[in-house]
């Protein structure tokens, strides 16, 4: 049945709410005896908005319709000189410029995100003074990577998630007492000597600050985009801003930056308090012309959650919580696939000459 070629024109002009921008051209319509059949192929993942998505596609089409969630995830450029990853379609840098802000809670947080949005994803641990990644997914204390060929580890999965961290390549008692050149030179090791398996997306957890080491991961590592995390407090900000100025400098994007422990929500009377002053992340985001990727509050569950092992995203997959990381995940995949598609444009250049 040949499909009324308006209903295309009125689906490409709806709104992605992930970037605000219209649809486009991702759209195949099939009309057959059980009715009408909707396809869209997205450029990133977003399983979880399937169901809203179609409800959204019934309202504009006006009659009840079957969504088909696809997702075709492209490897957006990277920075420099830096050759890419195998087995890696897009490496996120996720930073802090100050410790203790939540860096760690996070990236896995984020990471289980966009498993559940329909991603393939990794996390490599580079927090190399305090690796958590290990403890927050779950993994027993002994946990060490496969072997292959004494030459390649293969990373231990959790909630379908690949990991490498130090941690499971030291014992608690090795002194972590590494300093610039050496531990730069470990990370690159564990990075590029794991068999990571057909990633879209490898978050990695960097050591807080931006010292030298921080700096030469970020022109080392093949990075396509990094998340900026802060608390709104004034230090954190400050140091937030040295972050997204080392990822300015040597050219990786920052896709935008995580306002943490943004309010405290009273677990007794429901009263939202904002303890570390209010808008912070928003005026940084704005200050630099990139996205406030979303608020996380300051919530005894995140803290306990993650601590057992079980972050919120796998423990309370409905929760309010839960929207805010998924809603996070799905602009870090939006943003860098808008960012590969510009990227694959041609680009005319201006010479002084
Ligand atoms: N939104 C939140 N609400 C409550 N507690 C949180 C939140 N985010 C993180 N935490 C808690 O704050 C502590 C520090 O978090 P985390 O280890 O993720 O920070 P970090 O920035 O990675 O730290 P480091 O600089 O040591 O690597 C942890 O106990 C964690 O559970």
């Amino acid at each position: 049945m040949s499909v009324n070629p308006q209903l295309l024109s009125q689906l490409a002009a709806l709104v992605d709410l992930n970037t605000n921008q219209p649809y486009g051209d991702v759209w195949q319509v099939q009309e057959n005896a059980s009715g009408l059949s909707v396809i869209a192929t997205l450029a990133y993942p977003a399983q979880t908005e399937r169901d809203a998505l179609q409800t959204r596609v019934e309202e504009l089409l006006g009659q009840p319709v079957t969504l088909v969630l696809q997702q075709d995830i492209k490897a957006a450029s990277t920075q420099g000189a830096a050759s890419s990853l195998k087995g890696v379609k897009n490496i996120i840098a996720v930073a802090s410029g100050k410790g203790g802000v939540g860096k760690s809670t996070t990236t896995v947080n984020l990471a289980l995100a966009m498993a559940r949005e329909g991603a393939k994803v990794g996390i490599l641990d580079a927090d190399i003074y305090g690796p958590s990644q290990g403890l927050l997914l779950g993994f027993a204390g002994d946990t060490r990577p496969g072997v292959r060929g004494e030459q390649f580890f293969v990373p231990p999965i959790a909630h379908c998630i690949q990991v490498m961290s130090m941690a499971f390549l030291t014992t608690k008692e090795t002194p972590m007492a590494w300093r610039g050149p050496m531990a730069t030179g470990a990370l690159m090791q564990i990075l590029t000597q794991t068999e990571w398996q057909d990633l879209d997306y490898l978050f990695i957890d960097m050591p807080p600050g931006t010292g030298d080491i921080q700096l030469t991961l970020s022109q080392k590592v093949p990075v396509s985009g990094s998340v900026v995390v802060t608390t709104p407090q004034d230090i954190a900000l400050l140091d937030a801003r040295r972050g997204i100025e080392m990822f300015n400098k040597v050219n990786i994007p920052v896709l935008g930056v995580v306002e943490n422990m943004s309010t405290h929500i009273c677990s007794n009377c429901g009263h939202a308090e904002a303890i570390f002053g209010e808008e912070g992340g928003k005026a940084l985001a704005a200050e630099y012309g990139v996205e406030e990727l979303g608020k996380l509050p300051l919530s005894l569950n995140i803290r306990k959650q993650a601590d057992a092992g079980k972050p919120t995203v796998l423990s309370e997959p409905d929760s309010d919580v839960t929207a805010i990381y998924q809603s996070i995940a799905r602009k870090v995949g939006a943003t860098l696939a808008s960012r590969s598609e510009q990227f694959s444009m041609p680009v005319i250049g201006m010479s002084d000459d």
